[in-house]
């Protein structure tokens, strides 16, 4: 009998935690629980999801022993076994900046790509810091499995800032979404898949998938793509316009690029002028999110409460919230399961730095993820990756040294930005709207001519 977890759910009134209290209901038999913590800086914003998942769990988890929520994080954080980290430091208004501003300069405006990756990493940084230290001290034990964003950055500064504490997993759920896609194709599901893939976070390929008896499915999958097209299946954006657009150009890339299936983020990286004439900077995707998940979201829970039942509403499971209840599953009952997290290169892909925290498939265990070594990785994607984990990197650089050279350097490498000239206006514009979040960033006193 498997022993229930004590789980926290940091951001609890993220747009997220109603999908992920449907899919810990549907996968209660692969990760029981003993008790659900929500916690969140804002009080009001999580009671409106608190009170509503109250009514799902009294319906859907009546043997559930505990569910509660507080902004008292000394209590939240104290003697837990899993935290799922989930928070937006500066919420939906400040991703609208970062993606308007880079539009602005006509560059890519986007939540984790780009300048305005840089500048949700430059927020998120400091409070997924704070946040560990915090946990640390009430559950030294407690494995922290986050999704916050840019998680790129966000695993690079935790790699310096917690280098010896192996029970922080930054997982994205992206890969997982594009294998319900392809699972669909194949008349198969998610779990039925084996993937190959290696990259960094938002930056990635399959190089095969697989099923459980080893049979390659690669190839049928990129015809069906080529030939009738490929679209999102997962329930959170199945109907959405944006994300169609996305999965779409997956058929681009793969006709331009056959070798290996990408990961929808790299669009962003392989068409950056194309992307940045699409938008509209009055609608970027955080305006979209505004408008449509967040609106949905907190109307669904306001129904509940105002029902105090679920006959009125529809609530569904999905991949982000099954991805990371199976991942924590594995690891606390020493399942074995193979999933696509981020872990410290190592020599898993030999051709690239030990030092980069690359996105491979692992085999997660009760000790930690056990990745499966990738070997050569040949030239074209090597130097694609170089130049992104480069401009990773010193992202984190100009955090902990303060440094204003280090982030324009960061901007001049990003494949999405390249013009020095157009790099410096996008920083000062950043630096001006996150004067209440980013580290001051000091100039290098230059000499006199
Ligand atoms: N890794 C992935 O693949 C993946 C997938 C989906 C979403 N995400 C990320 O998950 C996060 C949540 O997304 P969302 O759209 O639901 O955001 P949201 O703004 O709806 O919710 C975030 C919540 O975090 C809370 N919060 C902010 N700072 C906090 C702190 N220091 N401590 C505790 N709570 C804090 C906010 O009050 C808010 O309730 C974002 O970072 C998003 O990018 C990641
Ligand atoms: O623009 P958003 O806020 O809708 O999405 C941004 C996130 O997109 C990816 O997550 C997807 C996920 O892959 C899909 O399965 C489903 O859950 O929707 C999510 C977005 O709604 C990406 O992996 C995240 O890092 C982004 O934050
Ligand atoms: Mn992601």
């Amino acid at each position: 009998m498997k022993q229930g977890q004590r789980l926290v759910v940091v951001g609890g009134g993220s747009t997220y935690t109603i999908g992920m209290i449907m899919s810990l209901i549907e996968e209660k038999a692969h990760f029981p629980l003993r008790s659900i913590t929500f916690y969140d800086t804002d009080g009001e914003r999580q009671e409106r999801v608190a009170k509503a998942t109250e009514i799902i769990l009294r319906e859907h988890y009546p043997e559930l022993e505990l569910f509660e929520y507080t902004t008292d994080k000394e209590y939240a954080l104290r003697d837990k076994d899993f935290f799922f980290v989930q928070i937006r430091t500066g919420g939906l208004e400040m991703r609208e900046k970062d993606e308007q501003i880079p539009l602005r300069h006509g560059v890519v405006g986007q939540e984790t790509c780009g300048p305005g990756g840089m500048s949700y990493g430059m927020r998120s940084i400091g409070d997924m810091i704070d946040l560990v230290a915090d946990i640390r001290q009430g559950s030294p034990d407690g494995w922290i499995l986050n999704y916050t964003n840019p998680a790129a950055i966000v695993a690079e500064a935790l790699k310096r800032a917690y280098p010896n504490d192996k029970k922080i997993l930054n997982i994205c759920d992206m890969p997982a979404a594009i294998m319900v896609s392809y699972a669909k194709i194949l008349g198969k599901e998610i779990w039925d898949l084996v993937p190959e893939y290696f990259g960094l976070n938002h930056f990635g390929w399959f190089t095969g998938i697989y099923d459980k008896e080893g049979n390659e499915l690669t190839e049928d999958i990129k015809r069906a793509i080529l030939e009738d097209g490929f679209i999102p299946e997962d329930s959170e954006i199945a109907n959405d316009p944006s994300w169609i657009k996305t999965f779409k150009q997956v058929e681009k890339m793969l006709t331009d690029f056959p070798e290996y299936l990408p990961n929808t983020y790299l669009q962003y990286y392989l068409y950056p002028s194309d992307m940045a004439e699409k938008e509209d900077v009055e609608n970027t995707r955080a305006r979209q999110v505004i408008n449509g998940r967040q609106q949905r979201v907190f109307s669904t829970c306001d129904q509940i409460i105002a029902d105090d039942s679920l006959e009125n509403v529809h609530l569904e499971v999905d991949i982000h919230g099954c991805y990371m209840i199976r991942v924590a599953a594995s690891l606390a009952y020493n399942n074995g399961d193979i999933f696509i997290v981020m872990v410290k290169n190592d020599g898993i892909i030999a051709n690239l730095p030990d030092d980069a925290m690359v996105e491979v498939p692992a085999m997660l265990t009760n000790r930690g993820p056990k990745p499966f070594a990738v070997g050569h990785i040949p030239r074209f994607y090597k130097g694609m990756i170089e130049g992104q984990l480069a401009y990773e990197q010193l992202v984190v650089d100009a955090y902990f040294e303060n440094s204003y050279e280090k982030a324009l350097q960061a901007l001049t490498l990003n494949r999405t930005v390249v013009d020095a000239p157009v790099a410096r206006q996008i920083l000062d514009d950043l630096i001006n709207e996150n004067e209440n979040y980013w580290p001051a960033l000091k100039q290098r006193e230059t000499v006199a001519r």
